[in-house]
């Protein structure tokens, strides 16, 4: 617990009204959540404005509200006015939990994909090497043995700090987080102290929101600085880098710790050697200080090597010796929801994946088509509400890569699925040629059974976009949507 008091001095520029003695139970940026005693923090949204809910919020027995904005505050309820409440609160928060993460080593990964995938990898390395693990991502939090639900990639920032909070209580000793850039540009690992700072790749995404590639990179580019930065209270800082990514060198210069680098195609600190990928597994062999490991994988794809050399550079930087890293890297079955395999007892194969951007299209596309013996029919589409850029891309993509291709619904959020479908099929069109056609099916659950309807023994159906998704995000309602399950019912309706 915290007064008021403690809190504003964090603050440069706050006026308060009322009793700054009065002690602070709990933080909270959302109505909803706010318990008696709480201190709540109104921002101003993209949909919606906090400070339309600060009388909410004093119903619910909010002690103080911290604003930007003059808003009418209940008689009693302590008033923090500051100039940027977001700001504030990125100040606040960690300092209200005094600083969690530095009483654990926090490892982040960032890139535009294979973030959930290195997460995983690296828990399941650090779980053989005996520590208590805390993730943190896209699937799910996950502290020790215990599972949480998410909204966001990367939490903010309130979330985040009592997120490790609870982990330092549970005996949590390593966390390891996915770090997507709009947490970087929004501040929410505002606070945190990261110990290793992985960079996976950076490939057109989220242009909607940095507006530039370079902005884009730029925020990446920043968990580098905050692994080196000035005041550590913890040592052995290391940045593990991809130097076959473009980009590496941004994420090398902003970083002053210890570099380890890693690589297939360029000279790098660890690289992979007598590359095999079959659908049923990846095996080569990491070439480090160590000398030579190795591996026979059952997750696939060049992607993957790439993946499990960031996480063996993550392992090295924690001391976990090779014998422990391979045996943890062999064992590991697969990430929900990424090169899922749904077998149903049909004679084609069905992957269902989480690519969604054009370069994890093409790579799951390309893997697919390294072992694909027949025809491969790829299901896609691309999320409404986000990086426009994207969409004719990844139809040019599909098509380059894909026998028949049928494109269709992946999240239109407050889009219109046909509008987002139309700037789809500008890439379509763009590659289609008198052998080679596609198909447009608005509705997700048609476009599967149509994939699946026209699948002869040995293709290869690529379902992309959704992967451990569970739902639909439409205009006015969200829908129970789980492209594995609906293929699985598909393929024993038409048994
Ligand atoms: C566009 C965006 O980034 N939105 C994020 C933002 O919500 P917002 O500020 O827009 O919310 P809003 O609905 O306008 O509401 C404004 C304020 O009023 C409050 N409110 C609202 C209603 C109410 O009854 N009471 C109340 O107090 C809200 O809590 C909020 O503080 O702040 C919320 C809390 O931090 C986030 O959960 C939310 O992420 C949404 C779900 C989202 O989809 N974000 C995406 C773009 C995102 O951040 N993605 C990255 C991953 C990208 C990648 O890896 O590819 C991520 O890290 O998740
Ligand atoms: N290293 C990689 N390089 C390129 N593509 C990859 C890589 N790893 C995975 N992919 C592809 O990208 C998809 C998403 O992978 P993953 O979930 O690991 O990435 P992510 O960075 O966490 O994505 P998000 O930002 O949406 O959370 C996978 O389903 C796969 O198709
Ligand atoms: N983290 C990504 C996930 C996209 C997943 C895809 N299914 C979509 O909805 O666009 C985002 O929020 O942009
Ligand atoms: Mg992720």
């Amino acid at each position: 617990m915290k007064t008021i008091q403690q809190l504003a001095a964090q603050l440069k520029d706050v006026h308060i009204t009322g009793d700054a003695g009065r002690e602070i139970t709990s933080l909270a940026y959302d109505s909803r959540a706010v318990k008696p005693g709480a201190l709540f923090v109104a921002l101003a949204g993209s949909k919606a404005d906090g400070h339309d809910f600060v009388a909410a919020a004093c119903r619910q027995g909010a002690a103080a509200v911290l604003i930007d904005k003059d808003v009418p505050v209940d008689p009693g309820v302590v008033v923090l006015k500051v100039p940027d409440s977001r700001a504030a609160m990125l100040s606040i928060a960690p300092y209200f939990y005094d600083y969690p993460s530095r009483k654990l080593r926090l490892i982040g990964v960032t890139g535009t994909n294979g973030k959930t995938t290195t997460t995983h990898l690296i828990r399941a390395i650090l779980r053989a090497a005996g520590y208590r693990v805390g993730l943190i991502g896209t699937i799910h939090t996950v502290i020790g043995e215990k599972t949480l639900p998410v909204k966001n990639t990367t939490p903010d920032v309130i979330d985040l700090q009592a997120l490790f909070a609870d982990m330092v209580v549970a005996g949590v000793t390593h966390v390891i987080m996915e770090v997507s850039s709009h947490a970087i540009a929004l501040g929410r690992i505002s606070g945190s102290e990261f110990d290793t700072g992985v960079y996976t790749n950076i490939t057109r995404d989220h242009l909607d929101f940095h507006h530039t590639f370079e902005n884009y990179i730029a925020a990446k580019a920043e968990l580098f600085s905050l692994v080196s930065a000035p005041g550590a209270t913890k040592g052995n800082k290391a940045a593990v880098v991809n130097t076959d990514d473009p980009a590496a060198a941004v994420m090398l210069a902003a970083c002053r710790c210890r570099q380890l680098t890693y690589g297939v195609e360029n000279p790098a600190d660890l690289t992979a050697a007598a590359i095999s990928v079959r659908a049923r597994g990846a095996s080569f062999t990491v070439k480090g200080p160590f000398g030579d490991l190795p591996l026979a994988l059952k997750i696939t794809g060049v992607f993957n090597v790439y993946n499990v050399l960031a996480a063996v550079g993550a392992a090295l930087v924690e001391g976990v010796s090779p014998a422990v890293v391979k045996q943890a890297l062999e064992e590991f079955a697969s990430v929900p929801g990424r090169f899922e395999l749904v077998d149903a007892g049909q004679p084609y194969t069905v992957i269902v994946d989480y690519a969604h951007t054009p370069d994890g299209l093409e790579n799951i596309l390309r893997t697919a088509r390294q072992f694909a013996t027949r025809r491969i029919i790829v299901v896609f589409g691309c999320g409404g509400d986000r990086d426009r850029t994207k969409r004719p891309i990844m139809g040019r993509l599909a098509m380059d890569y894909g026998d028949i291709v049928i494109a269709t619904s992946d999240n239109p959020r407050s889009e219109d699925p046909a509008a987002i479908l139309a700037e789809v099929e500008v890439g379509l069109k763009e590659k289609q040629t008198a052998a080679k056609g596609y198909e447009i099916i608005v509705d997700r659950r048609t476009a599967i059974a149509r994939a699946l309807r026209i699948a002869e023994p040995d293709d290869v159906v690529v379902i992309a976009g959704k992967g451990h998704e569970t739902y639909q995000v439409l205009k006015d309602k969200t829908i129970d949507f789980d492209d594995r399950a609906v293929a699985r019912e598909i393929i024993k309706e038409l048994n």
